[in-house]
């Protein structure tokens, strides 16, 4: 093939297919606005700002009470300026010269200027005790979040909808950003508009209900188009999820050479765009609905707002009202009508705001629901044994189950060596193992003690894991070695740990040792090669001086003299606990007292290394092929 075909086969070939349609179905696939009527919707206002009361009166209670102290200020400026206004029309539009006229209204003048004065120091005041709550406020409810979901029992990230859900919570976070700002300006504006309106009403009954007329539908319909809004971010949380995801593993450099030397930049950018396509798809779909909304409540608004006008007009011309009355009418229309504006506007942002908060606060309260309550037993160190009997687990959504009755004992200075082929089961046998699932059937038991009865926090005291896939930290090399176990300001044991696995060296030779930071993609950061965070892994787990210690494929990455000297360690601190290597490299499993070989869920064979590899069985086969190049 000439490169002009390829050229050509290059243009003329079709485009990829668009990413696949990501939606969950079951209970957490309803909107849950679908149900909920207008006027519950808007009752729900007074409900939310209590709970942003509640969340901020935690956080800052000199703030809050602050805040509160501005919002009286406010509305008792409002009113005093429209009282003193009206008393000052009244010699402004009586009799005599000018002059006079002048003086006779200047007490009430500087009355109105001073409670302008004080309105507008009021209102800087507040925005002030508000910037002292939004960020501490922002925080809490982020650390909540995180806390929540680092807590959960780990088998809820395998349930339906647990991680969009998760989303759609990280969107109350955020509207905390603007909550507390949305809820003081509604409050401010509600009060201004209650003052502005009881002097309007004194002045004449009839203006009242017709500017509440006037603005009304202007309310109902902010309140619509934020539930458009919602229903719109609701329908694109799974898209919305698995887009910023990808955003991740796309741009971190971690995965840059993966992504350039596949050639894979042009189909994610695709991808990433025909996501984002499909979300904005559904914005624009909605906008004439809302433009809609927009008319039709703007239509009605200006149809009462005309009449509102057109009827302090009316009673001025007839002398119904004296000219200084109606003057003054003027004003607290203005003043009404701008109040209740901000009203409409702000009670529909509470109203938007309380949505995401009811999404996050679901969330949390589904994480508190299913954070561990296994008991209240305390496992103690040592571990001598650990005992699984007739365990089964399947994962939510599966239909076989992943571990499918399996037994076991392991005593104290035990190696087990667990091997099988993929999906075989093996790592969620560990997980079984350390109690970081439970089992559907049948018990583990450490000491004879059931882990379904046990606090978990105590049973993960005394383990060590070095998972197949493990996290890069981006911390200090010493926290990334002694992340979870934090002991003394000493670094001896740290140095032990390191040394333990053959990294010295390359750590003496970072630009500030221990204290340097692992993040190239932070300033003054360094990185380490695949090996030798594997390293750093394995010397975490060996700082941890674990009853029980996992290694899942610990080496994978490592040259043969770091696995060498990987598994000699094992070996020499065996003694004083039980080990558990899961690996693909048979010969590895020499080291081990026994093997289990793992296929289905269920244990096929067990024995040490000379009796399954001279066995003839399924640890024979896999060991031959091993070694058939
Ligand atoms: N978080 C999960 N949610 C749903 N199913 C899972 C999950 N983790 C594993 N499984 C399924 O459970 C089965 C056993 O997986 P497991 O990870 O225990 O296998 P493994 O033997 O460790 O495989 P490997 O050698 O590839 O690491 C597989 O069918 C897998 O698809």
């Amino acid at each position: 093939m000439t490169s002009a075909d390829t050229q050509e086969q290059q243009t003329t070939a079709p485009p990829p297919p668009p990413p696949a349609d990501i939606a969950y179905s079951g209970q957490y696939s309803v909107n849950p606005l679908a149900e909920v009527s207008f006027r519950r919707m808007c009752a729900q206002i007074p409900a939310v700002l209590g709970r942003i009361a509640r969340l901020s009166w935690r956080t800052d209670r000199r703030a809050v009470q602050l805040l509160l102290g501005c919002q009286v200020v406010t509305g008792v400026s409002a009113a005093v300026l429209l009282a003193a206004t009206a008393r000052a029309m009244e010699p402004v539009l009586g009799d005599g010269s000018a002059g006079e006229r002048l003086r006779g209204a200047v007490p009430a003048l500087l009355v109105v200027a001073l409670a302008a004065a004080l309105g507008r120091a009021a209102g800087a005041v507040a925005a002030y005790a508000e910037r002292r709550i939004t960020p501490r406020l922002t925080t809490e409810t982020d650390t909540a979040l995180v806390e929540a979901v680092c807590r959960v029992e780990a088998a809820a990230y395998a349930e339906e909808g647990f991680s969009d859900r998760h989303e759609a919570a990280e969107m109350g976070v955020i509207r905390t950003l603007v909550m507390v700002t949305d809820a003081q300006r509604f409050l401010s504006a509600l009060i201004r508009m209650v003052t502005a309106g009881g002097v309007l009403s004194v002045l004449n009954p009839v203006m009242l209900p017709l500017l509440l007329l006037a603005v009304l539908p202007a309310g109902v319909g902010a309140v619509l188009t934020a539930r458009v809004d919602y229903e719109i971010h609701y329908a694109n949380v799974a898209d919305r999820n698995v887009r910023g995801m990808m955003r991740w593993w796309a741009t971190t450099p971690k995965y840059g050479d993966e992504v350039r030397a596949n050639s894979m930049t042009d189909y994610l950018v695709y991808w990433y765009r025909a996501l984002s396509d499909r979300c904005d798809r559904r914005t624009l779909a909605a906008a004439p609905r809302t433009l809609r909304i927009a008319l039709l409540s703007s239509l009605a608004g200006g149809v009462f707002l005309v009449a509102t006008w057109a009827a302090l007009a009316w009673m001025a011309v007839t002398g119904r009202i004296a000219l200084a009355v109606a003057a003054t009418a003027v004003i607290a229309v203005q003043t009404t009508l701008a109040a209740l504006s901000q009203v409409v506007i702000n009670g529909a942002a509470v109203f938007h705001t309380s949505l995401y908060l009811s999404d996050m606060q679901a969330f949390l309260d589904d994480a508190a629901a299913r954070a561990p309550k296994r008991g209240p037993r305390e496992l103690t160190a040592p571990v001598e044994e650990i005992q699984l009997d007739e365990v089964v687990y399947q994962y939510p959504g599966k239909d076989k189950p992943a571990v499918d009755g399996v037994s076991l004992t392991l005593e104290r200075g035990q190696i087990l060596a667990i091997v099988g082929a993929n999906g075989s089961g093996k790592s969620t046998l560990t997980r079984l193992l350390t109690g970081i699932y439970l089992p559907d059937k049948g018990k583990v038991t450490w000491n004879g003690t059931d882990l379904a009865e046990v606090a978990p926090e105590t049973v993960w005291r005394c383990t060590g894991l070095v998972p197949q896939i493990f996290a890069q930290w981006p911390l200090r090399v010493r926290e990334n070695v002694t992340l979870g176990q934090p002991r003394t300001h000493d670094d001896t044991p740290v140095w032990e740990a390191i040394d333990a696995v053959g990294l010295r060296e390359a750590v003496e030779d970072l630009p500030a040792s221990l204290d340097t930071l692992l993040s190239r993609e932070v300033f003054g950061g360094s990185e380490l090669s695949g090996g030798q965070w594997q390293r750093i892994a394995c010397s975490r787990a060996l700082y941890r001086r674990p009853g029980l210690l996992i290694l899942d494929e610990p080496t994978s990455q490592m040259d043969p003299r770091g696995e060498h000297q990987i598994f000699e360690q094992i070996k020499d601190i065996a003694a004083d606990r039980i080990t558990i290597v899961v690996t693909h490299r048979l010969e590895n499993t020499k080291i081990a007292d026994r093997i289990i070989v793992m296929e289905h869920g269920r244990i096929a064979e067990h024995g040490t290394y000379d009796e399954l590899a001279y066995g003839g069985g399924l640890f024979a086969e896999l060991l031959a092929l091993s070694t058939d190049r």
